[in-house]
């Protein structure tokens, strides 16, 4: 098993607290994404777990057994992960299959072993023909591979990866996501993914890991984060979300609610527990917004402020609510055409109110 569990982990470099009270549950087979701004302590907590960096407070267990903790500290090699990094660290003097075989060579795996185990795993990820190449002879999507690979041929039962698909073009990020979604049926291995693009969070893992400044704001599938955010702050942080405050907000049961935003009736979704309150905050998409005709009952009315054109769609950039100073995006499916200074009406399909995690129960 490489379940992974990490318990209120603590880490400061000097005076400064980089982790604070960290804590995640990870299953056996799971792909995680931890996603956050740049500086936020992604790679530090990868490091901790890869066991490069030492613990101040707090545990982290790797399928029952204690890696790092009081009074212990497994050394990487020991930890049967396998780290894939940014610059995919590949050994530039030898070979793909050199380079693949290397930490089997240092597992002591005899020759005939190794050099099967090496020739099936790059055939798994199609580099068969190109083994006797060096890594400076390799483009970036490649070298990834002979990364992934060396991963595959350790059996690591537990991946970590640090922004794997930064610096390379959006083309070739598209295909090395659909690599790592294969890698991780074929291997079953527990994925750890550090990145700050959300589209890849979203699309890769089983559940995204959002933190911020050293803590972890909110653990779910991508599905909650967008649907139900925890806070403001993932509300904000996850697709192009936008805070609005709702009023006299009424919960009507089975998880639904009713109250008025931007001064018009809306119906909305709420936690299951959720209680009348005078003010809440309600977090929306642009996918929320409709455009509807003039004249439409408990329409809000808005004026554009721009408009693109984005192919499949138009995206608008609109100023609304009864004083014209909230600012909204939407999208409208082509065909259609705005005008910069054109009133419009909108209809809000949709909506969750934020829970207030300040309130006494
Ligand atoms: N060895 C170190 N000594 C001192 N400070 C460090 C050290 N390593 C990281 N830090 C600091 O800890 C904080 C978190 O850094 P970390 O690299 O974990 O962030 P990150 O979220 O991975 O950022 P990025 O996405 O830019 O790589 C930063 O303020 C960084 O400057």
């Amino acid at each position: 098993m490489s379940d992974i569990a990490i318990d209120a982990l603590d880490k400061q470099f000097g005076q400064t607290q980089v982790l604070h009270q960290v804590s995640l549950a990870i299953a056996d087979g799971e792909f995680v994404a931890v996603l956050g701004p740049s500086g936020c302590g992604k790679t530090t907590l990868l490091r901790c777990l890869a066991g490069f960096e030492r613990l101040d407070g707090g545990r982290i267990a790797i399928g029952g057994e204690t890696v790092s903790g009081p009074g212990r500290h497994l050394p990487p090699e020991k930890r049967g992960i396998g780290v894939v990094f940014q610059n995919y660290a590949l050994w530039p003097h030898m070979s793909v299959a050199q380079n693949v075989a290397y930490g089997l060579k240092i597992a002591g795996l005899p020759k005939p072993d190794r050099d099967r185990r090496v020739a099936h795993v790059l055939d798994l990820v199609e580099l068969g023909p190109l083994a006797k190449r060096r890594p400076a002879d390799l483009s970036g999507g490649q070298r990834q591979r002979v990364a992934l690979a060396r991963c595959l041929a350790m059996e690591s039962r537990v991946v970590l990866l640090d922004e794997p698909l930064a610096n390379l073009d959006v083309h070739l990020r598209g295909t090395l996501e659909e690599e790592f979604a294969r890698f991780h049926a074929r291997s079953g291995a527990t994925m750890f993914y550090i990145t700050h693009d959300q589209a890849e969070a979203l699309a890769l893992a089983d559940r995204v890991a959002v933190m911020d400044r050293g803590r972890i704001l909110q653990f779910a599938p991508p599905q909650a984060l967008f649907r139900q955010p925890a806070s403001e702050a993932v509300a904000g942080f996850i697709g192009e979300g936008r805070v609005l405050d709702g009023e006299h907000l009424h919960p009507t049961g089975a998880g639904l609610a009713r109250a008025s935003v931007l001064g018009h009736p809306a119906r909305l979704r709420c936690a299951p527990d959720e209680r009348p309150r005078h003010r809440a905050r309600i977090s929306i998409h642009p996918g929320d917004l409709d455009l509807v005709p003039e004249g439409t009952d408990n329409a809000i009315t808005a004026h554009v402020t721009r408009a693109s054109f984005r192919g499949a769609y138009l995206r608008a950039e609109v100023m609304a609510g009864p004083a014209g100073d909230v600012p909204l995006s939407l999208n409208i499916a082509a065909p259609a055409s705005l005008g910069q200074g054109q009133r419009i009406s909108l209809a809000l399909r949709d909506g969750w109110v934020i829970p207030d995690t300040a309130a006494t129960s």
